[in-house]
């Protein structure tokens, strides 16, 4: 697993966006899809990718779909497609065209499957899964990823693409990405930032499979870890 260690989440944050500029730069005639996570880790570096690297993103050949969704809709806070668009993708020259959200406002059962479907029709398909350029991961406190959390590993094996989990903690509905197709994408990228992390990132880096990101970040292939000295220090 290669480790990036930077000063701080604008740091992490920044080497990551530059990151992912490069590695399109190095193949100027692909288009990348990327599946986005959300929460709070990501915000900070799609509000700097907004402000400072706007101009030179080669925004017409990426095509953004999301790893997990809350059952919400895009106006709730809670919404990590609504979170990206209010930071990095209403401020970016961008076709709608290329956006792939997950409807967090639909039944959840049945946008799991809809939302596979689409993401079939779009993506390259490898080993009868989708093919993504870049999954970007964050990892829970509990070591959830996606929104795989610890006590349903069983979707890390799942013969779904995408399921409808729940967050046990508020019990809260979601649309997940599963195990396999994040292990059939070119490229993992977890960005993992900040103190309160760094148990959580110790074990993954030390451990055995101590919960779903553990598990990934051991089997996928080019895993890569973006991480702030608060979340490294403990490795
Ligand atoms: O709920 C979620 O949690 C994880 C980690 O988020 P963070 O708030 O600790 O940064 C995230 O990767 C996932 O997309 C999100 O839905």
């Amino acid at each position: 697993m290669k480790q990036t260690v930077s000063s701080s989440a604008i740091e992490t944050s920044r080497a990551l966006i530059l990151h992912i500029v490069q590695l399109m730069n190095e193949e100027p005639a692909k288009i990348f899809h990327i599946a986005l996570s959300g929460g709070v880790t990501p915000a900070l570096m799609f509000d700097l990718w907004a402000n400072e690297y706007v101009d030179i993103t080669p925004w017409e050949r990426m095509r953004f779909y999301w790893v997990d969704e809350r059952c919400v809709p895009p106006e709730d806070s809670d919404s990590n497609y609504g979170m990206t668009r209010n930071l990095l993708l209403g401020h970016a020259p961008l076709s709608y065209a290329n956006i792939f959200r997950i409807q967090g406002e639909n039944k959840p059962a049945d946008e799991a499957k809809r939302y596979a479907a689409l993401v079939q029709a779009q993506v390259p398909n490898k080993n009868g899964w989708p093919e993504f350029d870049i999954v970007l991961l964050g990892v829970g406190d509990d070591g959830h990823t996606s929104s795989i959390f610890p006590g349903q590993e069983e979707f890390l094996s799942s013969s779904e693409m995408y399921v409808v989990s729940r967050n046990p903690n508020n019990g809260q509905q979601r649309i997940a990405l599963t195990g396999l197709p994040i292990l059939n994408a070119q490229r993992v990228i977890f960005l993992v930032t900040g103190k309160k992390k760094a148990d959580v990132v110790s074990n993954i880096c030390h451990l055995g499979d101590v919960g779903p990101a553990a598990y990934i970040a051991h089997r996928a292939r080019n895993v890569e870890l973006f991480i702030d000295e608060g979340a490294a220090s403990k490795l």
